[in-house]
């Protein structure tokens, strides 16, 4: 997979030369690319804003740099490859979901956008149709000053579902929303720690009995922190976690 990151805070990316994102870059499992926004302006302060048509508090970020940059990167992209995705973090975008992370980790190219200020001039998100499949997307119902934030978790949630990143592709298996539950609770040595023990179970060796608490467990778990998901299980709507293989 093919990633490219725009950002005015390249450097706000370095993370994902770490861990198992870092590694799959190194094994060249991923192509991920960070570009600085700066880069694509042509005036001697490499402006990036202005103030807002209509008034209000903030800037806005301009749309020629956004549009020289994307178009760099439509023209760069990997032989043979489909229509790029853009995804554009935005708290007025789609919710990213375990779903859509699997749904974009099949995708051969990704292109990320990362607006600050009071975003990017709208025109951007029109024009950039041209050249991708533009989808701006939510880490959820609450505010960043950036974009680069919601990247770094959208890469990882993303890059982490490749075949060959994680040791052991079973572990993506059992994990919270894989089939629409929260993950069940886990334990290690020692069997009592300050007082504490480990359910009996877990010991037992019973497997059958084991599953099946475990299974207990993330309905539970799901029922008292996320009602919403469990209605969503009840009615069927599981996120697509029945591939161990992309
Ligand atoms: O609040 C934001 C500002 C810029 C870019 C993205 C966000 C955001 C908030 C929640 N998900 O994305």
């Amino acid at each position: 997979m093919r990633i490219d990151v725009v950002s005015i805070f390249p450097e706000y990316l370095a993370p994902l030369e770490l861990s198992l994102i870092g590694k799959a870059r190194q094994d060249g499992i991923l192509d991920l690319r960070v570009h600085d926004l700066r880069a694509f302006t042509t005036d001697r302060h490499r402006t990036v804003d202005d103030t807002p048509y209509g008034g209000g508090a903030g800037m806005v970020m301009k749309p020629e740099p956004w549009a020289q940059a994307l178009e760099s990167i439509a023209a760069d992209r990997p032989e043979g490859s489909g229509r790029p995705v853009l995804i554009v973090p935005s708290p007025a975008g789609e919710r990213f979901t375990q779903a859509l992370a699997y749904e974009l980790a099949e995708q051969e190219h990704l292109a990320f956008a990362c607006g600050r200020y009071e975003g990017i001039d709208e025109r951007v998100i029109e024009w950039s149709r041209e050249h991708f499949d533009v989808r701006p997307v939510s880490l959820g119902d609450y505010v960043l000053n950036g974009g680069e934030v919601a990247v770094l978790a959208m890469v990882e949630a993303i890059g982490r579902l490749l075949p060959g990143v994680v040791g052991n592709p079973e572990s993506l298996v059992e994990e919270s929303h894989s089939d629409g539950l929260l993950e069940y609770p886990v334990y290690t040595k020692p069997s009592v720690w300050r007082e504490r023990e480990v359910p009996a179970v877990l010991l037992s060796g019973n497997h059958g009995r084991i599953a099946q608490w475990r299974r207990h467990e993330q309905f539970r778990r799901t029922a008292e922190r996320r009602p919403d998901l469990l209605e969503a299980f009840d009615a069927g709507k599981l996120p697509r976690a029945d591939r161990t293989e992309l």
